[in-house]
């Protein structure tokens, strides 16, 4: 960015900046300068994370989310973690993931590889932009670039992660350590979402823990679902108050596993406030998705969330977003529709999900709110 053009933002909230300059990401916006937020990133008052007449609309309000122990669930108490799992599905959409076995070295290259992949030259990070959907790997910034008016704080680095041999000659050469610990750490966390999934069906009492066919095959179609990891971004903001590193959406997905590192940043819709998630070391926030909602034909809920910046600190969190294959119908279980309970969702895909919110800006729950039988 030229001096002037620098100049101009750090006096004014700058208008002007050419929509070019926005899509080159907010880590591109601050490396210039800037000490306030330009209009582009300035939410409309009654969206903003703190509302006009003071009320903190929940910033101070911290959720201690369900913790579920994973190391509890391979013994003797596993009828009593399912339990509090299913629990946690239906009342919070969310639960902390404690003891699952993926080790420390794994999760802290995973962040810290990600956070070096920004701080490369925005010349090396735009070598990766790319505006195909189903791109192997694809660097960008805000939510829906394509389609927000309003931007958000946040720029991303999403890697296809199926299947894995295929996608990985794609992902980004620099940092060099990128592709390894990218692998190990989306292997790892494939065989985690298997194992938690194999406890949600249980939970749902779709699976016994004998054997049974249907069972297995969807169990089969789960280890051949698309994973897509998304590393988010969210540079320190002059002015946190005005923008929303990411605006309230639910993922559209089985289930999410988050990683945040020690930086507040998210929060769930909870009992119609937004409530901070505290960062728990080690663990991952999990959240049940869309799809999960719809297969559980609405007994689990895929819950809005968002995240806040702050004016101090980079936060970082790594997404990893499980589904079905790519092309599978996703439908409510026949298992768990009956008299008393009749189908509540249409059956979707993949496929029509992009289609959706390529066409409308996805702000609020609007494509599972598509899917609901009225
Ligand atoms: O950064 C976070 O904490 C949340 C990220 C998120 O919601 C997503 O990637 O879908
Ligand atoms: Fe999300």
């Amino acid at each position: 960015m030229s001096s002037a053009l620098s100049l101009a933002v750090q006096t004014k909230r700058e208008d002007d900046l050419l929509e070019s300059q926005y899509l080159k990401g907010v880590q591109h916006l601050c490396d210039s300068g800037i000490t306030r937020v330009p209009s582009k990133y300035v939410l409309p008052v009654s969206e903003r994370p703190v509302t006009k007449g003071g009320e903190k609309n929940a910033v101070d309000l911290n959720l201690k989310l369900p913790v579920i122990d994973f190391s509890q669930l391979q013994g003797p108490n596993r009828s009593q973690v399912l339990k509090s799992l299913s629990k946690a599905c239906e009342e919070y959409g969310f639960f902390q993931l404690t003891n699952h076995g993926i080790s420390s070295d794994v999760i802290h290259r995973m962040i810290d590889v990600g956070k070096r992949f920004f701080e490369l030259p925005y010349e090396e990070r735009a070598k990766y932009m790319s505006g195909d959907m189903s791109s192997p790997v694809r660097y960008g910034t805000s939510f829906n670039q394509n389609k927000d008016g309003v931007f958000c704080w946040r720029d991303f680095l999403k890697l296809m992660c199926h299947p894995l041999e295929d996608v990985i000659p794609h992902w980004p050469s620099s940092p060099v350590d990128l592709r390894q610990d990218a692998v190990t750490y989306s292997k790892q966390t494939k065989f985690l979402f298997l194992m938690v999934m194999e406890a949600i069906l249980e939970s749902l009492e779709l699976v016994q823990t004998t054997e049974n066919d249907t069972e297995d095959d969807i169990l089969k179609e789960f280890e051949d679902g698309s994973q897509l990891m998304v590393v988010n971004c969210y540079p320190s903001c002059p002015e946190p108050d005005l923008t929303l590193g990411m605006p309230p959406h639910s993922d559209y997905g089985l289930l999410t596993l988050l990683l945040q590192d020690e930086v507040k940043g998210l929060q769930i819709q909870h009992k119609g406030k937004w409530v901070t998630v505290e960062p728990l070391p080690n663990s991952f926030v999990v959240n049940v998705g869309d799809h999960l909602e719809i297969f559980s034909n609405g007994r689990y809920k895929s819950v809005l969330h968002r995240v806040l910046v702050n004016s101090s600190k980079t936060r970082i969190s790594v997404a990893s977003l499980h589904s079905l294959p790519f092309h599978r119908t996703v439908e409510p279980s026949p298992k768990l529709i009956n008299e008393a309970n009749p189908r509540r969702y249409k059956d979707t895909d993949f496929a029509s999900f992009l289609e959706y919110i390529s066409s409308c800006e996805p702000k609020k729950k609007n494509f599972l709110e598509s899917r609901k039988l009225t």
